[in-house]
């Protein structure tokens, strides 16, 4: 079966940095994927390339089988690729409903209006915002600024959704909670490419992983079969989330 998304010798230099080698990876639909990784691995870059955020130096980059490496970000999250980014960006000048409606518009499906307004408030609902819609999002804590975030890119009712480090910076409760919502994501067969450096999460949500070091993949496989990868222990030691 065609891959959702399909990596092929993708590559992104930084002047002389390599960021990312020749990277390949398939993520297979309903399929949720950990992308993880010391810092500095080249995580946030690939998904970086994978959104259209950043053009690739090199390689291809598939979306069923169709190549949207060299499309503009918006054009990618049209075809069907939604993200979260590291350091949340939402309009303060919207309100958290408008933030949320703001994916329903310009996501994969374009919805308008009222329609609009209905998707974005049954994902309010689903993140665990249901009836705070009308508040302005500086008045949010950050996991809700982090749900709002998260609500976004489902509003756009994307084919992928990458999550770049949405559980980072949270308490142990909040961290409990968020691992529990996107394991619902999960559940409801979403395609979910994440970026994450809490293991109990990787443990618990991925059901593969490929690991990068230094830009390159050093390894594929199950979350057990990696993290005891004698190369990705060598990876991380030294490395402050090892
Ligand atoms: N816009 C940029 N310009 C120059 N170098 C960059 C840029 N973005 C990332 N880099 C470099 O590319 C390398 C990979 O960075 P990246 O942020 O992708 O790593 P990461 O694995 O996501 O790290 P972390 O886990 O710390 O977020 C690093 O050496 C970083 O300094």
């Amino acid at each position: 079966m065609t891959p959702v998304l399909s990596l092929r010798g993708v590559a992104k230099r930084f002047g002389g940095l390599v960021a990312v080698n020749r990277m390949d990876f398939d993520v297979a639909e309903h399929e949720v994927l950990g992308l993880i990784g010391p810092n500095g691995s080249g995580k946030s870059t690939t998904l970086n390339l994978i959104s259209g955020a950043f053009p690739v130096s090199a390689g291809t980059i598939s979306l069923r089988g169709e190549p949207v490496t060299h499309l503009p970000p918006q054009d990618i999250a049209r075809r069907g690729i939604a993200r979260t980014f590291q350091l949340v960006r939402l309009l303060p000048s919207m309100s958290v409903l408008e933030n949320v409606m703001a994916g329903a518009v310009f996501g994969h499906r374009r919805r308008w209006g009222h329609e609009a307004e209905s998707v974005a408030e049954a994902m309010l609902e689903k993140v665990g915002l249901g009836g705070r819609g009308h508040m302005a999002v500086g008045q949010l804590t950050y996991i809700d600024t982090k749900r709002v975030e998260l609500a976004r890119a489902l509003a756009g009712e994307p084919r992928v959704i990458l999550l770049d480090e949405w559980l980072a910076g949270l308490n142990p409760t909040e961290l409990e909670d968020g691992i529990r919502l996107i394991r619902s994501l999960r559940d409801e067969g979403r395609t979910i490419v994440l970026v994450e450096h809490v293991m109990d999460a990787i443990r618990s949500l991925c059901d593969r992983c490929v690991v990068m070091a230094s830009g390159s993949k050093i390894a594929e496989g199950t979350p057990a079969e990696v993290l005891a990868d004698p190369d990705v222990i060598r990876a991380y030691l030294g490395d402050d989330d090892a």
